[in-house]
């Protein structure tokens, strides 16, 4: 099994290109099932889920064709509504394609995605939003079985908690439903704002994508369109982190520093001189050691959770005692164990973890438990004495773009190895 070995004592300085966002890019793939045409999806990033959405949409019948940063999904030929097992339990967004083949077929038999590392992760939300538009839906040996009689019927619908993926199955399925549906309490996130942006250009009309109140007009049909994914704030994050914690100056290119409100305030917390020009974003550190920040993860605009980890792991070597609080997601603290392996001071009460920095960290064999627990280990690995080893690191693929050979450019000494 692939594993990475990183080298700590580098500071990070150049200048870095940020891929397209993987949690954009995933649910409009399967978007593209809405359309009655090719969809033609850009600045596509080369990460394991991208290839596994497409491995699912490809198994639905639908015709794949993936050339460099472009992906074109013919859903002409879709002839199967199944989203296997197999699949699903590989990647928790695979449980977006319910909500189209729902409204485009009719029929949809998608598997329970089940839970991850993190957490428990249901899906009763998406099913409940589905429901309110007058699907009839069962879940029945491990498949959730959705069917509507003619199309889908536009309502009113609160979800009873921000849920990103319940939000885009319902405004997808939404797209193509009998009159008009209002979503209250939906999500913000920017991916949100990407996949209603991708919706209209295929012909469907959506107001209020990025708020908490979406309208939705159903349409007869979508057509085929291109659209380019939106940048990857939770991968600009983790470089501007990596350049915080070792003291650099890195500049991220191709990014959407209107995304990151959040995360940009706790880097300018932690000592951090940050300049934006334009998609440009660039992060001064000047050698000094970061402050340590105190944080809470809660829905967009608020702090995100896919950026928890990667500050704890700056919170291990900051000055100072960061108190980082976790809301989202119950088990989202597998890396505490990792991080304290590499000699840090972490102690967890509940949803609740107290970070005491301390001036080193040293290298040692580690295990990645998920996606960002993996970007922690390599940011903590960036600054301790010796060779951090990390293992299990495919979790690492399903989300970020040739880590490794970014990281080396800006200097740091980090290579893959069987
Ligand atoms: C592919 C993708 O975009 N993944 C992101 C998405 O995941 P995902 O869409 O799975 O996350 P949600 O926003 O749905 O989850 C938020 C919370 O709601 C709960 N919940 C969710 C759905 C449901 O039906 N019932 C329920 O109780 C979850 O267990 C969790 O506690 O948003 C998360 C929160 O920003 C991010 O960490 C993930 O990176
Ligand atoms: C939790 C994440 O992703 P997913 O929802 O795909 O598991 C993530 O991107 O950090």
């Amino acid at each position: 099994m692939q594993k990475i070995v990183v080298t700590g004592g580098a500071r990070l300085t150049g200048e870095v290109r940020i891929s397209g966002a993987k949690n954009a890019v995933l649910p409009i793939l399967c978007a593209t099932l809405l359309a009655d045409a090719p969809v033609r999806i850009t600045n596509v990033p080369r990460l394991h889920d991208v290839f596994t959405t497409a491995k699912l949409l490809a198994g639905l019948g639908a015709g794949i064709v993936h050339e460099g940063d472009a992906m074109t999904v013919d859903p002409r030929s879709v002839n199967s509504h199944i989203a296997p097992y197999e699949l699903v339990k590989t990647m928790r967004a695979s449980v977006l394609v319910l909500g189209p083949l729902l409204a485009k077929f009719g029929d949809a038999e998608v598997s329970l995605p089940g839970g991850c590392a993190i957490g428990s992760r249901p899906v009763d939300l998406h099913i409940k939003g589905l429901q309110a538009l007058g699907a009839d839906i069962t879940v029945d040996h491990g498949f959730i079985k959705a069917r509507s009689n003619g199309r889908l019927k536009g309502a009113r619908h609160v979800f009873e908690l921000v849920s990103v993926g319940a939000t885009e199955n319902v405004l997808m399925a939404a797209a193509l439903a009998d009159g008009t549906t209002v979503l209250e309490n939906a999500a913000m996130e920017p991916e949100i704002v990407d996949l209603a942006h991708c919706l209209i250009a295929m012909g469907a009309k959506i107001e209020g994508a990025g708020t908490s109140r979406i309208v939705i007009e159903g349409v007869e049909a979508l057509h085929g369109c291109e659209h380019a994914v939106i940048a990857d704030r939770i991968e600009t994050g983790t470089f501007l982190v990596a350049a915080a914690m070792t003291g650099g100056r890195v500049a991220v290119t191709h990014a959407r520093p209107d995304t990151m409100d959040a995360v940009l305030d706790k880097l300018r917390e932690a000592g951090a001189e940050i300049a934006i020009d334009g998609d440009r974003i660039t992060l001064d550190m000047q050698g000094k050691r970061p402050r340590a920040v105190n944080l809470t993860t809660a829905p967009h605009p608020a702090f995100p959770t896919d950026m928890q980890a990667q500050f704890m792991a700056l919170d291990c070597v900051a000055d100072g005692v960061g108190v980082i609080n976790e809301t989202i997601f119950e088990n989202r603290f597998m890396h505490v164990n990792e991080l304290v392996r590499l000699g840090a001071d972490i102690r967890v009460d509940g949803h609740t973890a107290v970070v005491r920095g301390s001036d080193t960290l040293s290298g040692a064999p580690v295990m990645a438990t998920d996606l960002r627990a993996s970007a922690s280990l390599i940011l903590a690995g960036l600054v301790a004495d010796g060779e951090t080893v990390i293992d299990r690191i495919y979790h690492l693929d399903r989300g970020y773009e040739n880590i490794e050979a970014k990281l080396s450019a800006l200097g740091a000494s980090i290579r893959r190895v069987d």
